[in-house]
């Protein structure tokens, strides 16, 4: 294995952060940050993309009442994760929270670093949240681990066609390439696409472990800790 890919919501970090943290704070400023920024062309634009998506000449305020809806909703839509990045930027920098990680997850990324494993982050926010996210975590300032960062700009992440595209910019054969994740769904997109993949089924995210048949044949573990690399 010469590179992992990571997932962060339930892999890396807890997914009680994400839903009782992050997206709570998100549904909150959202309506002052547009009020405040919704003219800057990097806001405009995402707001005129939903917009144009609900039909059209939409007024900012129902734009954010779908937002928010979206986010009640976990839409993993790519408009609406760039805007959530911008918001949670404004919590991190003013020290309102600091992101989740597992202590397993700081180690062993840590130590496949130290051993010359790239990592790799593929998540469903935007990438300037991912640095965010690991750049302000309660373990301190974390990118440093992290050697290339893919959002939903890369494709859905159940969809194969995503991990082939990623693998390739990695630059690795997609059989060298470890992908962990929480999702089942995406597992299997990532094993058809020829990656290698290990189910994190953690207790504190998921209090009734998963059976075997909804493993559904990938290698399953319980943290961090567990899983074992021949170095490279
Ligand atoms: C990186 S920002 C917070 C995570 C997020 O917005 C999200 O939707 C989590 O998705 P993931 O693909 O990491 O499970
Ligand atoms: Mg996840």
């Amino acid at each position: 294995m010469k590179a992992i890919l990571t997932d962060i919501e339930g892999t890396t970090s807890s997914i009680s952060f994400v839903k009782d943290v992050l997206f709570p704070y998100a549904r909150r400023a959202l309506p002052g940050f547009v009020e405040a920024r919704g003219q800057e062309p990097e806001v405009r634009r995402w707001l005129d993309q939903v917009a144009a998506e609900l039909g059209g000449a939409c007024q900012d305020a129902m734009v954010v009442e779908v937002l928010q809806g979206w986010i009640d909703e976990d839409r993993k839509h790519t408009a609406l994760k760039a805007l959530q990045g911008m918001i949670w930027a404004d919590g991190y920098r003013s020290g309102e929270f600091h992101s989740h990680f597992y202590p397993d997850a700081v180690e062993a990324m840590q130590r496949w670093h130290d051993a010359g494993i790239g990592i790799h982050v593929y998540s469903s926010g935007s990438v300037p949240a991912q640095r965010m996210l690991f750049g302000h975590s309660s373990h301190g300032d974390l990118t440093g681990l992290v050697s290339g960062w893919y959002d939903t700009t890369s494709g859905p992440k159940r969809e194969a066609e995503s991990y082939r595209r990623i693998a390739a910019e990695i630059g690795l054969p997609a059989r060298e390439i470890l992908f962990l994740s929480d999702v089942v769904a995406e597992l299997d997109a990532a094993r058809d696409a020829g990656l290698a993949t290990t189910l994190l089924d953690r207790r504190e995210d998921y209090p009734v472990a998963r059976t075997e048949a909804e493993w559904n044949g990938h290698p399953r573990v319980e943290s961090f800790a567990e899983i074992a690399l021949p170095l490279p």
